[in-house]
């Protein structure tokens, strides 16, 4: 007894998914077909920025939204739907084929996985979605960190299989560590071992979340080789109390509506009489409309609910929770409205912060534009480069001149498009809030800020303020250091600038990717943060850029040091000659080089102190001036002294003494920085600074120089009876320091409120298949956490070692925590197995 709606595209405009099963004017009609009422139908690439004019400006229809989940869980399945059912597609791509829109470089495409943070925009329900898809990969988290930052509110997908699935939990916290509102998506729900009750249980234990379902999963009888069992068809709306049942086959543009009946009932009523509680319980509104409805549940309205689910979802109060099964294409449209619903547009969000050195200022106490590049990619069509960016303030518009506060450079955006995966429409402007590309540009890179507009600022006539306005930064990120390398080299001379075009390319593209030069074999290495993200860097090199390089192995990146009980000695000093247009030049820097030790937290108050007025340089060296140190000239400004100095000092430490490799965890001291008076030039003070460090490391005795080595923070996840052995391996066979053992189960909460909700005391609806799964069920057990500090070396190949110990139930994950001073047996070992 139901209402079959075939909503070819429909509920774009005049037929919204939500609003066809609630209306009532559908009630009590028999499975009646729709005719296409409405059909978009564009494809991909046509003009269409008039159509959108009003979503253009009307900031409070616009959703910034992000995708992120444990790698598989099916986000990009997910997002080709979206985009297919927003009518912006004409087919669905098929991540399993190879031929999605959202996945476009060759190297994802290959790998069925998503690297990049391709952002796409389209409409649903007169609202538009700018849409960011996220990786899932452990070596791609900073990617995800970065996108994260421009997002209004994130849609969390979990495979209803593996429910919540380590990698979640951690962006899950990043997210919540940004107040960004969060929708959860419980995907996979055709899945043999689904459980949607079991991943509500999990989203409340493991990521202290208050949930409000607000679709549960519809089965349905069929017989299989003659056995009775439950197929995955469609889902109950507890809103509306309907179900909504996919018709087989279909592309999920048709369903049948029907009223709830018996078993369906009972539920979908415990469901909303859950949510109608919860939100009654934050909600004053809620309070006193139950309190008008004489405390009935059922009796509160749709729109009374979803009125006050959207303000305690903005207010990172509640989660609410969804179900589908996107690759049999079904629950995707009510996640659509759900994201149109319950997550945030641009004006429910608090202003940006802008930020450079101890100056902070919110964006709405300047009178100048500020976007933030949040993604810059190589378009491999037009050859240019495409400046992904999100506008926090004023309009952005064609042909404006843009200062980029990272490198202080300027440039013009001379042209303006919306992305919609690989292609694109050109636009005149960009308004607050949305997110666009400039294409073109020479020198931004991702995660620069952009400034706009301030030629008329009022602003302009004071130097002071316009010297940090021109500096602010919106959001920055300190990026972290990048634990492997490979070396790059030209197949033939002609080779070499190609390839140094190609690696520019790539580190605009990412910042989290470094290139150095070794200075003995004078080979270019190229680091990164993982194995598979070095992979597909030099994959993209090679294959995309089409750079003729030879890639070496993928290898650790160690460094050296000195060891943390070295007392320094005097002072080293160097006089550097040269000749400069013909005319003598000479500076003379006298420093001392100073081990900054690991336990700096503990017991080095002076030295932390130090530090904190101290120039960082990178890989945890510092430039510190001594206190008699006292640069007065003529002709050169103590600011260029120091600049040239910086420089000198950072190549000096760039090659180490002992095994070659670049300096870190040093504290290098100056006292002296002498220029002759007739001199007008800081320059021959970045050899004599070099070479001083040069110097100071050749008298340090052999045996004071060590070896340093990556160390990752790893967790384990693993069964309880699986402890005794994961713990003893990392400590013995691993070297690593276990510091801490947890149950999976949070007890501190990450809610707005900070309380801790009890998993087995929130509505959760029976999972009534898993029963009917013959293999692999994934029990519902209370999993252990081993918390410890492993050397990145000995973690090589674990996965496979771990899930032998395990019989495949333990998983982990590791993110880089530090560089530390290897031992004298580990560092002979480590340098007789790499450098030998
Ligand atoms: N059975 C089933 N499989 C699905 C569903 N959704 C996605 N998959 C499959 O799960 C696999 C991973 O899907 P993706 O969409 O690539 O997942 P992802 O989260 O984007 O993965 P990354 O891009 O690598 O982070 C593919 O083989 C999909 O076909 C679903 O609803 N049911």
């Amino acid at each position: 007894m139901g209402l079959r709606l075939s909503i070819s595209a429909c509920h774009t405009r005049c037929l919204p998914f939500g609003r066809a099963v609630s209306s009532q004017s559908f009630r009590g009609i028999e499975s009646i077909r729709l005719a296409v009422v409405f059909r978009r139908g564009y494809a991909v690439g046509q003009k269409k920025a008039k159509e959108e004019s009003g979503l253009e400006t009307d900031i409070r229809r616009v959703r910034n939204i992000g995708i992120i989940a444990h790698i598989d869980a099916g986000k990009t399945t997910t997002t080709e739907r979206m985009l297919y059912y927003s009518g912006y597609t004409k087919r669905i791509g098929n991540v399993d084929e190879g031929d999605t829109v959202m996945d476009y470089l060759p190297a994802e495409r290959d790998r069925g996985i998503t690297i990049t943070s391709a952002a796409i925009s389209f409409d649903w329900n007169a609202h538009r979605i700018n849409l960011i898809d996220t990786p899932g990969h452990a070596d791609f988290t900073f990617e995800v960190i970065r996108s994260i930052r421009v997002l209004d509110g994130a849609v969390t997908v979990l495979d209803g299989v593996e429910g919540v699935e380590a990698q979640t939990e951690k962006v899950w916290h990043q997210a919540q560590e940004m107040k960004i509102p969060r929708i959860v998506f419980v995907n996979k729900m055709d899945r043999e071992g689904a459980g949607f009750g079991r991943a509500v249980r999990e989203i409340v234990g493991k990521l202290s979340a208050r949930t409000c379902i607000i679709n549960m999963p519809l089965f349905k009888k069929v017989i299989e080789n003659g056995l009775s069992t439950a197929k995955f068809c469609g889902v109950i709306d507890v809103l509306e109390m309907k179900s909504i049942e996919c018709v087989p086959d279909t592309d999920g543009r048709e369903f049948i509506v029907r009223d709830l009946v018996d078993e369906e009932f009972d539920e979908a009523k415990k469901a909303r009489v859950a949510l109608v509680e919860t939100l009654a319980e934050l909600d004053d509104d809620m309070v006193e409309k139950f309190l008008e409805v004489d405390d009935d549940h059922m009796a509160i309205s749709s729109r009374d609910i979803k009125t006050a689910l959207r303000k305690c979802t903005l207010n990172n109060q509640v989660v609410p929770v969804l179900c589908g099964a996107s690759f049999r294409n079904i629950g995707v449209q009510p996640l659509l409205d759900a994201t149109v619903d319950y997550l945030p547009s641009p004006v429910d969000r608090p202003p940006a912060t802008l930020k450079t050195g101890t100056t902070e200022l919110s964006i709405t106490d300047t009178d100048v534009g500020y976007a933030l590049a949040f993604k810059v990619v190589h378009d491999n069509h037009s050859g240019k480069m495409l400046v992904f960016i999100r506008v926090y303030s004023g309009t952005l518009r064609r042909l404006d001149k843009i200062y980029n506060t990272s490198n202080s450079t300027e440039e013009k955006a001379l042209k303006l498009s919306r992305m919609y995966a690989d292609a694109s429409v050109d636009i005149d402007m960009i308004h607050e809030g949305h997110i666009g590309v400039i294409t073109g540009t020479k020198d931004v890179r991702t995660g620069d800020t952009i400034m706009f507009g301030y030629e008329k600022s009022k602003s302009r006539s004071n130097r002071k303020l316009k010297q940090d306005m021109m500096s602010l930064q919106l959001n920055p990120i300190s990026v972290p250091s990048p634990v492997f390398f490979a070396s790059v080299e030209p197949k033939t001379i002609s080779d070499t600038r190609p390839m140094e075009l190609g690696l520019q390319m790539l580190l605009r593209e990412d910042p989290s990717l470094h290139v150095s030069v070794d200075e003995e074999t004078s080979q270019t290495h190229l680091s990164g943060m993982g194995e598979l993200h070095l992979e597909i860097a030099s994959d993209r090199l090679v294959r995309e850029l089409k750079v003729n390089a030879h890639v070496g192995k993928i290898q650790i990146s160690y460094r050296e040091s000195i060891e943390n009980n070295l007392t320094p000695g005097a002072p080293v000093s160097y006089t550097y000659k040269g000749v400069n247009k013909g005319s003598e030049t000479s500076s003379t820097v006298s420093l001392v080089l100073r081990p900054i030790p690991e336990d700096l937290d503990w017991g080095h108050q002076d030295l932390k102190e130090q530090l904190q007025t101290s120039i960082a340089l990178g890989d945890n060296n510092f430039l510190t001036f001594d206190n008699e140190y006292d640069f007065a000239h003529p002709n050169v400004s103590a600011d260029d002294a120091s600049a040239a100095l910086r420089v000198g000092v950072i190549a000096g430490l760039l090659h180490g003494k002992r095994f070659g490799l670049p300096m870190h965890s040093v504290q290098v001291v100056v006292k002296i920085v002498e220029l002759p008076l007739e001199q007008d030039s800081a320059a021959p003070v970045t050899p004599a600074a070099r070479f001083a460090i040069a110097r100071f490391l050749e008298s340090i005795p052999l045996e004071s120089k060590v070896l340093m080595e990556p160390v990752m923070d790893v967790t384990v996840i693993v069964d309880e009876e699986d402890i005794g052995n994961v713990m003893s391996d990392i400590s013995s066979a691993r070297s690593g320091r276990v510091y801490a053992l947890e149950d999976e189960h949070r007890k501190e909460s990450s809610l707005a409120d900070n309380e801790y909700i009890d998993p087995d005391r929130v509505y959760s609806p029976p999972d009534y298949t898993l029963h009917l799964s013959k293999h692999n069920i994934r029990r519902e057990l209370q999993k252990k956490l081993i918390r410890a500090k492993v050397p990145l070396n000995e973690m090589v190949g674990y996965l496979k070692y771990l899930r032998a110990m395990t019989q495949g139930r333990g998983s982990f994950l590791m993110s880089f925590d530090r560089y530390e001073r290897a031992s004298k047996e580990r560092a002979t070992s480590i340098w007789q197995n790499h450098y030998s």
